[in-house]
């Protein structure tokens, strides 16, 4: 049963729905980092909110680890690279909290035009100071909006319903998208010389880090009111200090910050600065949503090997997992065979798909064929980390999708480029479960390729199967299968062999040996 850790505060249908879809669960919050590194090392999976850091340290300690869930939307508290080299997926939950934190930006957009936190202080401390706290409108001003996704047009929604003007920078909004969300499309610049408020819906990326730089911030309208909901690091603290110092910056509303937990900031203390505790997703319909969401795929994972909003695997749905989970065991095959067989460093690999499999999604077929490629050189080579690592060792990889019908309704085929040329082998699937081998290097061949192995390739003549059978029988070798295949008659032949037992070294010494045999090879599947 795959074993699960819950690490941050999470909502108690998480751990439900963890155990109904067959999961052990833990739940231990408030770890630090070596408290983490202890245990982890037991889990299949982790599931997260921002809190807890999984660090390359972290994952080194997790052999078993198969899945990390974000019950959220930012992952930079995860080291996808590290993961993925680990062959870990990692998860997230991208739509369970936007509602949630765009009510939260407009809320604190409410908050700063009409100081209201400061108010209610002063207020409750006797002070009934009607005068001294005179606010905005929000109605005709202009909302600078900086990052359209999910979140950024959820605010811009409720902007427009407020009856604001809402001018949107985001490099992947496309003049139709701006239409449909009814915002202006600006470049940076425009948008920060036109809006009364500015608020951030980016994640925190090497293009948008410092976002609203000192440099920027000065560039704005005076009098601008900004809010960030997204991610600490998009404003520059200290300069943000400064504007709001000297006016130029009317209010700021903070709920992210560069340091988290943010325990002491140089903006804490500066009027009209508002902040809240990294509260965006914090609702208790929202924690329900990404809590059910983050359970369900990482079981879903667990279990059936379904793969839904991964963020270094391509996604399989509900639906597409069952029909392809046996082409991902025949595409493990035959990597592994190609893997074995060729003993050339292989330079380029070409997965083609045919008949019913050419409607498949290629991606998740080729991870599996380089997976059981690699494996060959490590165990711990997966569907995850094997386009990585094909990746980083500048592995040709290429995938083919044929609309022709072949003799079978479905088939893989892989070829090989190595120095010698290029090899091929394909398989197909019996009643659309049974991988089965159909072409070795050219030659058909019908077998399962399962267990122990022997693969030889020889002189087809008279005699030759005798040699062989007698050659295994003394060394007590059981053959379970035979099949054979040949270019020609007479010409070069190949015979594939289960054997019930590892072929011993000096036995295949022996069949390479024996007259007629050009090569042979003991495979494991
Ligand atoms: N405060 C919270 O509790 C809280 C809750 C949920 C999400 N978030 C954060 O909010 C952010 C936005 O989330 P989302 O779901 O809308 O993400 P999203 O991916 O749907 O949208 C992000 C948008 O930013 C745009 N973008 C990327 N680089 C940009 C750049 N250089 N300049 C301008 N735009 C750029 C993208 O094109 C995209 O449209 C994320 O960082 C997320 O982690 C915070
Ligand atoms: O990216 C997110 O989903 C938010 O930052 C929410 O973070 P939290 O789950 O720690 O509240």
């Amino acid at each position: 049963m795959p074993k699960v850790l819950i690490s941050d505060k999470m909502d108690p249908q998480a751990a439900r729905i963890f155990r109904e879809r067959g999961c052990e669960v833990d739940e231990i919050t408030g770890l630090d980092k070596a408290g983490l590194i202890a245990i982890i090392g037991q889990y299949d999976g982790l599931a997260i909110r921002s809190a807890t850091k999984v660090t390359a340290d972290v994952l080194a300690a997790a052999p078993n680890l198969k899945v990390v869930g974000r019950a959220g939307i930012g992952v930079d508290n995860v080291d996808i690279p590290a993961a993925s080299a680990k062959g870990v997926v990692v998860m997230n939950t991208p739509f369970g909290n936007s509602i949630t934190t765009a009510e939260h930006a407009i809320a604190l957009m409410f908050a700063l035009a009409r100081q209201i936190p400061e108010a209610d202080a002063s207020t409750q401390a006797g002070k009934w100071e009607k005068n001294r706290f005179m606010g905005v409108e929000l109605t005709n001003k202009t909302l600078g909006l900086i990052g359209a996704g999910n979140i950024g047009s959820i605010v811009a929604d409720r902007a427009l319903g407020l009856k604001m003007k809402v001018v949107a920078y985001d490099p992947f909004l496309t003049p139709e998208r701006a239409v449909e969300l009814g915002v202006e499309k600006a470049t940076l610049e425009e948008l920060l010389a036109k809006a009364d408020f500015i608020t951030l819906h980016t994640p925190l990326t090497d293009s948008t880090r410092n976002i609203l730089s000192a440099e920027n911030i000065a560039k704005c309208k005076p009098g601008v009111r900004i809010i960030n909901c997204a991610r600490g690091g998009l404003i520059d603290e200290v300069a943000l200090k400064a504007a709001l110092d000297s006016g130029h910056v009317a209010g700021a509303a903070l709920d992210v910050f560069v340091e988290e937990p943010a325990k002491a900031s140089p903006l804490f203390g500066t009027p009209n600065f508002i902040s809240t505790p990294h509260l965006g997703a914090s609702t208790s319909e929202a924690q329900v949503n990404v809590a059910l969401q983050v359970a369900e795929q990482m079981a879903d994972y667990l279990v059936n090997g379904g793969v839904t909003n991964a963020l270094n695997i391509p996604s399989l749905s509900a639906e597409e997992a069952p029909k392809i989970k046996p082409y991902l065991g025949l595409a493990e095959k035959l990597g592994a065979l190609v893997g074995q067989l060729e003993s050339d460093p292989i330079q380029g690999i070409a997965v083609e798909l045919e008949g019913a499999a050419a409607d498949l999604n290629a991606k998740p077929i080729t991870g599996a064929v380089l997976a059981g490629l690699m494996r060959v050189y490590s165990d711990t080579v997966n569907m995850v980390n094997a386009p990585y690592l094909a990746k980083e060792r500048g592995l040709d990889v290429r995938e083919v999708r044929h609309d022709r019908e072949g003799d079978y309704h479905t088939l893989v085929r892989v070829t090989v480029t190595t120095a010698e040329g290029e090899r091929s082998v394909a398989g197909t699937l019996f009643g659309d479960a049974a991988p089965r081998l159909v072409e070795l290097h050219g030659i058909r061949m019908e077998a399962d390729l399962d267990g122990y192995m022997l693969f030889i390739v020889n002189e087809d003549a008279p005699g030759f199967i005798g040699r062989i059978g007698s050659a295994l029988g003394e060394a007590d070798v059981n053959i379970g299968t035979f099949h054979l295949g040949r270019r020609s008659t007479r010409g070069e032949a190949a015979l594939l062999l289960s054997v019930d037992t590892p072929v011993p070294e000096p036995l295949l010494w022996s069949v390479c040996n024996l007259p007629g045999v050009k090569r042979a090879k003991a495979l494991r599947f």
